[in-house]
């Protein structure tokens, strides 16, 4: 029976956790696959770095080179991050000829097409489902099982990381930064986990997902990105009271059709109905709500992050790797295939949605008639105003104001109004409601 030997470049979280789960399911693996799949080398920065699983001392090296440039080593897996050496890597085992798999979303993200032709010019595969919400098979799902659709709408909770930020605050009334340090220590949080709480890690995953659902490389430029950061305690009651839940969400939706077709792609927390399945997600979990012209309406659901989950992911391409390579059929499922869809991305000034505002407002007589004003000059109308008692006589007070749908363009126009107001002391804190329509 043939074996695959494969090369590894990280073997921190998810690398160690590749090299326990194939120690674990390797046997069955091979007796599904027919062909034995064997990690040689593991390269990391330091053998004794903290990792949730061991790796043998004598699989590790320190030099990435010795990997890659091995020619025993027939599959290599990049799972390093970054955007600098790991591009390096990845694009000196496909000039070799060799299939790459990655679990890196930034890197896909910021240079896809450049690396889907490298793999294209030298007749081999670049596979990348652990990089998009993690040990759901989505990448699969859009590049297969669903290939004969048109995809009207995917929404994503995407980023594990803020989603269980978000529903511990909730569940807690806990605070942000103590609860992002367990996400950390959980191994859910990116390196740099700005990149979490900020939306550019829902980003990188959303973008992908627009660019192959939608047949062009999107340009990440045109993607609106909102993080948690300004999300606070008072804005997780208030939705809760309003029958909401705020959840960070990751939207390709496509309007009008053929030449004039438009595709809003944003990624920002949300409040969304409590009833709604999407709400119903928490902790580390990710799902990705996909609406297919044929199939109608799908639903993928499983853990966004973490070593296991992750690995599974990886374990998936390994097989399909493998399975390409036995067959001496590399490009069975080309990475990404640009088909001249050109849709254009629809500005994030042009989408329409229901609003919710929380001012930081001095309490003081005529202040919510003044901000009406401003609301009624950009013809927005208010769905409702709540704004708590004052017992304990403070000079600031959250007013909280819901809209009814209209244009992100006068929203924005009509919330630097009310910003200059003299009686606005805070940065009011603007967050979209979605419906699902
Ligand atoms: N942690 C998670 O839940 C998920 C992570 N990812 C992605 O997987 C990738 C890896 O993430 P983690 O395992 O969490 O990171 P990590 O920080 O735990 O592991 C990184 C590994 O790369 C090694 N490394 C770094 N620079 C190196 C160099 N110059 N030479 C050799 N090895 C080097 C480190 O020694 C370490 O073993 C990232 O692209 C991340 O975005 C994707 C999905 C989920
Ligand atoms: N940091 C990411 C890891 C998986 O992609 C997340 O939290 O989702
Ligand atoms: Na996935």
């Amino acid at each position: 029976m043939e074996q695959i030997n494969i090369g590894m470049i990280g073997g921190g979280t998810v690398g160690s956790g590749v090299f326990r789960a194939l120690e674990k399911n390797s046997a069955l693996m091979t007796a599904r696959l027919g062909v034995k799949l064997k990690v040689a080398k593991v390269a990391v920065k330091a053998f004794d770095e903290p990792r949730p699983y061991k790796i043998p001392v004598a699989t590790m090296t320190t030099d990435w080179t010795t990997v890659v440039n091995d020619p025993k080593i027939q599959v290599v897996i990049e799972l390093m991050g970054g955007t600098g050496l790991a591009k390096t890597v990845v694009l000196a085992a496909l000039k070799l000829g060799k299939p790459v798999i990655t679990a890196n979303k930034a890197l896909i993200s910021k240079c896809g097409p450049e690396l889907f032709a490298a793999a294209a010019k030298n007749n081999t595969n670049l596979y990348y489902e652990a990089s998009v919400a993690g040990g759901i098979p989505i990448i699969k799902t859009i590049r297969e099982a669903l290939v004969g659709n048109r995809f009207t709408q995917i929404y994503g909770i995407v980023n594990g990381t803020c989603n269980y930020i978000l529903t511990r605050m909730k569940n807690e009334r806990a605070e942000f930064a103590e609860i992002l340090g367990d996400a950390q220590k959980l191994g859910y949080a990116e390196a740099e986990p700005s990149l979490d709480v900020d939306g550019y890690d829902a980003m990188h995953k959303t973008h992908i997902l627009a660019s192959l659902a939608h047949g062009f490389w999107v340009d990440e430029k045109k993607i609106l990105v909102e993080g948690i950061r300004s999300i606070s305690q008072t804005d997780i009651q208030f939705a809760e009271k309003l029958g909401y839940t705020i959840k960070q969400l990751g939207i390709v939706k496509a309007a009008g059709a053929g030449k004039s077709e438009k595709v809003q792609i944003s990624v920002y927390p949300a409040l969304i109905p409590q009833q709604h399945v999407l709400a119903n997600v928490n902790d580390v979990f990710n799902a990705v709500f996909v609406r297919g012209d044929i199939v109608g309406d799908t639903l993928y659901y499983g853990r966004g992050a973490g070593k296991d989950a992750t690995a599974s992911a990886v374990l998936g391409d390994i097989a399909d790797a493998a399975t390409d390579l036995v067959n001496g059929t590399p490009r069975r499922v080309p990475a990404f295939v640009d088909y001249g869809r050109r849709a254009s991305v629809m500005p994030a000034s042009e989408s329409v949605s229901q609003f919710y505002i929380r001012l930081g407002v001095q309490d003081k007589p005529g202040v919510l008639a003044r901000v009406a004003a401003i609301f009624r000059d950009n013809k927005i109308s208010i769905a409702s105003v709540v704004q708590p008692e004052n017992p304990a006589a403070q000079p600031n007070v959250p007013l909280i104001i819901m809209t009814h749908a209209c244009k992100e363009a006068s929203l924005q126009k009509a919330l630097k109004r009310i910003a200059r107001l003299s009686e606005v002391k805070a940065k009011p804190v603007l967050l979209r409601v979605e419906h699902f329509e």
